[in-house]
């Protein structure tokens, strides 16, 4: 199983070692041609309006989208959440817009506003430690799009078919079982 993590700003290192601990390889991602090379994709935390610009400059908007509605599987943390969304609240932007949900930007206050919480989340566990810093939440979701975690009365984790948005950063805590159930999502896929 190989799983690609975008590499062009944010948390990238920290990700390729939750993979790598879930027994899967990681492939980093910074060109079009190291896509074809990947089962799944990371789409990690940091700033989505730099990723955005990078992702623009090196031509990788439109080769992304492609695969995942083709059904590269793809997880999105935070600011990878935020490129995943069909809506941005308060913006016309919309970066790779292929999961149902509308998110709203820096949901829980600036940087200073980072904090651990313990989550439950439908099919991985009732106690995971989630780590928030400036995130997102999830306003709406729409079409097969299903809810599997919130947090305060908002939608933290989203999964659609092959896809999976969370607001907060796995990659943060030594905790691997949502990576797990990504890579699992990933064997899935291959074995279709
Ligand atoms: N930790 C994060 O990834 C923060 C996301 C950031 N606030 C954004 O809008 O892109």
């Amino acid at each position: 199983m190989k799983i690609g993590v975008l590499a062009l700003q944010g948390a990238v290192q920290e990700h390729v070692r939750a993979i790598e601990s879930c027994g899967a390889e990681s492939v980093i991602i910074k060109r079009i041609e190291h896509l074809d090379e990947i089962d799944g994709i990371v789409l990690p935390g940091g700033e989505s309006t730099a990723m955005r610009k990078l992702l623009d400059h090196i031509g990788l908007l439109e080769p992304l989208r492609k695969k995942i509605i083709n059904g590269l599987p793809a997880f999105g943390t935070c600011a990878g959440m935020i490129l995943l969304a069909k809506e941005i609240q308060g913006s016309d932007t919309v970066h790779l817009g292929v999961m149902d949900t509308v998110a709203e930007r820096n949901a829980y206050g600036r940087q200073v506003d980072s904090f651990e919480v313990p989550l439950a989340i439908k099919g991985v566990c009732d106690d995971y430690p989630a780590v928030f810093i400036r995130a997102p939440y999830i306003e709406s979701v729409s079409g097969d799009a299903e809810v599997i975690s919130e947090y305060d009365g908002h939608i933290v984790a989203v999964r659609q078919r092959h896809m999976l948005a969370a607001s907060f950063h796995p990659e943060l805590t030594d905790d691997t079982r949502l990576m797990n159930y990504f890579v699992e999502m990933v064997k899935e896929n291959s074995s279709k």
